[in-house]
């Protein structure tokens, strides 16, 4: 059973196409993680979901509940985590989750209970009583991520939960998470970490210019790609012009697939083989060209394998890609108003 379903989503920010058709079902009880870089469309997605923003055209749907006729019934079940909160500087933790509270229009022995519980499982007791200004970014998360959850929402849903966070925060909120899931809330969070995904998804999409282009179990997803995954230089640092000489000749050889030029890795090569006498067989390949093997590593397949076998490049190179197209001044400005 699906407990979000999104058909044929479009959403665009004048001539920007955040959306392009997207689609997602994410089982009930499960822990669903969206991958992609940054500008892939997550954050858009996530922000309809949660009624905060409405799509140009498509379908959504939480708990059986059409979302944009229903965004009362839909708030009330879900609690939202997002990727920035202006937290304020004044309040103290604790005074920032009463007034939370307060806003769900808890019960007041419930809400102190509740308060209490998270402040106990985020590890919060020593700072909860400071001002908000004074907390670190690791400290915020697990107040919003608190603030998400007292009110005991059947759907949890998080955008970048650990970006830029403090091992401990991280392990915390992770902890916390597979708890939940382990309860039966429905998480979907959205990440640019692969190990984010690899650790805590039961399922997972990879979302690509505001389209999901693979989706499943990630082992699933590593398990289709057949092979296992090597990583080749020819020299320290190679040029451009000497990868694609090599990837055209690797492409040819029996047993290898999905060849991919990283250039943010020093002009490697990545690929796949299909068994061990491929690489036995790889430095005799090279020579008669010219090359020889300068280092190789072989390792089973990540989850960035599976990303670049979906979109042709690794999640590094197409952050880097975006970043660079991205006006997050004009961003910044249009989504204050
Ligand atoms: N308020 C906005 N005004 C204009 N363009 C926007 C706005 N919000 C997002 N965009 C653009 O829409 C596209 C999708 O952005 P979105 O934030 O949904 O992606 P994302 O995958 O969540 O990335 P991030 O993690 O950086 O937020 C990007 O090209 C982005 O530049």
């Amino acid at each position: 059973m699906f407990f979000i379903k999104l058909r044929d989503l479009f959403k665009s920010y004048g001539p920007v196409m955040a959306l392009n058709g997207l689609n997602l079902e994410v089982p009930k009880g499960s822990l669903y993680g969206l991958l992609g870089p940054n500008g892939a469309g997550k954050s858009t997605a996530l922000r309809i979901i949660c009624t905060l923003l409405s799509p140009d055209s498509g379908h959504v749907e939480v708990g059986g509940h059409n979302v944009l006729f229903e965004e009362k019934e839909t708030r009330r079940r879900l609690g939202y985590v997002a990727q920035d909160v202006a937290i304020d500087k004044i309040l103290t933790g604790r005074e920032l989750l009463e007034l939370q509270g307060d806003l769900y229009h808890l019960d007041k022995k419930y809400k102190r209970r509740r308060i209490e519980e998270l402040i106990e499982r985020l590890d919060m007791h020593e700072w909860i009583d400071r001002r908000c200004g004074s907390f670190s970014g690791g400290m915020k998360r697990r107040l919003d991520l608190s603030s998400g959850l007292l009110h005991e929402p059947e759907l949890l849903i998080l955008d970048e939960p650990t970006v830029g966070l403090d091992i401990e925060s991280r392990s915390v909120i992770w902890g916390l998470l597979k708890e939940l899931r382990n309860k039966e809330t429905t998480i979907l969070l959205s990440s640019h970490y692969l190990e984010e995904v690899d650790e805590l998804a039961d399922e997972m999409a990879i979302i690509d210019k505001g389209k999901v282009i693979a989706s499943g179990k990630p082992d699933d997803l590593k398990k289709e790609l057949g092979g296992d995954r090597v990583t080749l230089r020819v020299r320290e640092f190679s040029d451009e012009v000497e990868a694609e000489s090599v990837k055209k000749l690797i492409k040819n050889i029996n047993g290898v697939s999905n060849v991919v030029v990283n250039q943010t890795q020093g002009y490697s090569l990545n690929f796949l083989v299909q068994s061990n006498d491929v690489i036995s067989n790889l430095s005799g390949h090279l020579s008669k060209e010219n090359f020889e093997v300068f280092a190789l590593s072989h390792s089973r397949p990540s989850l960035d394998d599976v990303y670049l076998q979906a979109t042709g490049k690794t999640l590094m190179d197409a952050e880097l890609e975006l970043a660079g197209k991205r006006d997050f001044k004009l961003e910044n400005k249009k989504s204050m108003r």
